[in-house]
């Protein structure tokens, strides 16, 4: 199996950045959304980046976050991409990758094949897409539910013409499966590899990797 790629999404704190690094993951997220029990300060993050060796990717995660707090964000935190998980349209996803000179990932929401022609609206303006499962009405987070979608409406679509990943309700268990049925070369996961919200579980995100890449 090529390697997968594996990110890791909501961490706060250092043990999981040496979790993420001994782990085997590609990409380390950060979480700037308030409402989230993974939230982290820039002024944290910054640390946490530092933290990281070279070749664990940083990612800042923002929720229709405006000029002022991604200025904020990236200023002070060592980035090498953005993920855009609220509302953003495509001009504004164009704008954050102008103003900022960094790759952005465009969050994607799925519950059912319609949702998939949102993909072509993106597809030509983001660096990537993360495609996700698409929150609940009553959700309070945009992300990081624990939900999955129906991987199967992925069969077929494996050949976008940007990078992508896969989220939404991966697991250890689950995550091998995951990729088998939808080609994917990434995969994104925050609550599958947690003890308790916005705790990470290095045990977790071993076993996860490992799955993830067919080796479990
Ligand atoms: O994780 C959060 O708390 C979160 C809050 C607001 C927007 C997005 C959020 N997470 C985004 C991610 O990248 C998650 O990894 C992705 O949604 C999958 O989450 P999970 O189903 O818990 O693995």
């Amino acid at each position: 199996m090529p390697d997968i790629r594996v990110k890791i999404c909501g961490i706060t704190r250092p043990e999981d950045v040496d979790a993420c690094a001994s782990g085997g993951a590609t990409y380390l997220g950060f979480n700037f959304f308030p409402k989230s029990p993974r939230y982290v300060a820039p002024d944290s993050a910054a640390a946490l980046a530092l933290r990281a060796p070279v070749g664990l990717a940083k990612v800042a995660l923002v929720v229709d976050a405006d000029d002022a707090t991604l200025d904020e964000i990236v200023a002070d935190v060592a980035l090498d991409m953005i993920q855009l998980h609220g509302r953003e349209s495509p001009e504004r996803v164009a704008q954050v990758r102008a103003r900022y000179g960094l790759p952005v990932m465009k969050a994607i929401g799925i519950a059912e094949a319609a949702d998939l022609a949102k993909i072509d609206s993106y597809a030509p303006v983001a660096d990537q897409l993360l495609i996700d499962a698409k929150p609940p009405k009553d959700a309070v987070l945009p992300g990081g539910n624990g939900l999955a979608f129906d991987w199967r409406l992925l069969q077929g679509r494996k050949y976008w013409q940007k990078p992508w990943m896969l989220a939404g309700g991966l697991t250890p268990e689950n995550a091998a499966e995951a990729v088998r049925l939808t080609g994917a070369r990434q995969v994104d996961v925050a609550s599958g590899v947690e003890s308790a919200p916005g705790v990470k579980d290095a045990a977790l995100i071993r076993r996860f990797v490992a799955a993830a890449r067919g080796e479990a």
